[in-house]
């Protein structure tokens, strides 16, 4: 296998952009979520909380109409939009043009979500991360990801990377077909796991944060609002990657002596991404 550089505390020192004291929410960037359908709004909500609470100035929401109550009750920083469609997305129309989107977590693969998510690949300018059943949808149609902005960072898990990619029989073969993978598509993969691996073309890095606390319903979609957050915040996304999966790692490596593996669900992960950004000062 490739040898891989480590994500440390030291490397993502020197990428850190502690925020400006004339700093206002228009300087910090507006993020859109896409995501949710009927039964997993909760991804959505999961998403926006934590691309709020990792810093984004705004953050705009855009669910099926059944998603609309539930979000504003749960988060009331942040703004929604609702597609036409009651259950699941069927026609992306925004009210605003992002700095960043993050687009999949709980979205399903009907028809109408799978039409709705090539229309808004065709026009899409922002930088973007690609999740869930955003990739389970773009596996089946790979040369959408023709169109999708150089850069743009996928966060499958081991399932959705075989999707993506195809079996493999050894790790070192799962790796050399990510690479060849992220060298085609122009794209960052962030290969979620215990560790996690970020490729980026032919460098691969290992994070070095998180435990298995992380092994919980709704902790990817929590990840796609981190990376989101930090790209409409202008960081480049190759520094996003790394310091997005470096600091949801660390927010369980910080709550664990607290929660224990057992009652961390990916709530507290967003509880604890103030005591991540704290401890990098540290
Ligand atoms: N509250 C909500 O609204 C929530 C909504 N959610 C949303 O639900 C949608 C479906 O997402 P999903 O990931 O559960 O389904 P899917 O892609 O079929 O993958 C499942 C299979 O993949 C595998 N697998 C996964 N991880 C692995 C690992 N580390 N290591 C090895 N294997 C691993 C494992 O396969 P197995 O090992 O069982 O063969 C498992 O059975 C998606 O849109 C998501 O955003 C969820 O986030 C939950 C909270
Ligand atoms: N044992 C583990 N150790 C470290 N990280 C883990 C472990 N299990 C899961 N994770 C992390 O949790 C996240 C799970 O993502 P995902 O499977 O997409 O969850 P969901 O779709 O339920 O939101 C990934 O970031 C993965 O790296
Ligand atoms: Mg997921």
């Amino acid at each position: 296998m490739k040898s891989s550089y480590l994500i440390t505390k030291e490397e993502i020192l020197k990428l850190y952009k502690p925020i400006d004291s004339k700093a206002h929410k228009g300087t910090q960037g507006h993020a859109v979520i896409i995501a949710g359908s009927y039964g997993k709004i909760g991804a959505a909500v999961l998403a926006s909380k934590s691309c709020l609470k990792t810093g984004c100035g705004l953050v705009t929401t855009f669910v099926p109409k059944c998603g609309y109550q539930i979000l504003q009750i749960s988060i009331l920083e942040v703004m929604v939009a609702t597609d036409e469609n009651v259950n699941f997305i069927t026609n992306i129309h925004l009210p605003l043009i992002p700095q960043a989107v993050g687009f999949g977590p709980g979205i399903g693969k009907e028809l109408g979500t799978q039409k709705a998510l090539f229309e808004f690949l065709r026009v899409n300018k922002a930088p973007l991360v690609l999740d869930a059943d955003a990739l389970n949808i773009i596996s089946e149609n790979l040369s959408w990801l023709e169109l999708v902005p150089e850069d743009t960072i996928l966060t499958p898990h081991p399932k959705e990377l075989e999707r993506l990619i195809g079996k493999w029989n050894s790790e070192a073969e799962k790796f050399q077909k990510t690479i060849a993978f992220s060298e085609k598509y122009k794209v960052i993969v962030v290969m979620k796991g215990a560790p996690t691996f970020i490729i980026n073309r032919t460098s691969v890095y290992e994070n070095t944060t998180g435990n298995a606390a992380l092994a919980t319903a709704g902790s990817g979609d929590t990840l796609t609002g981190i990376l989101t957050s930090l790209l409409a915040q202008g960081y480049e996304p190759k520094y996003a990657s790394k310091f997005g999966v470096y600091l949801h790692g660390l927010t369980a490596d910080l709550a664990l002596p607290k929660t224990g593996y057992e009652s961390f669900t990916a709530s507290t992960i967003i509880k604890y991404l103030g005591k991540a950004f704290l401890e990098l000062e540290n």
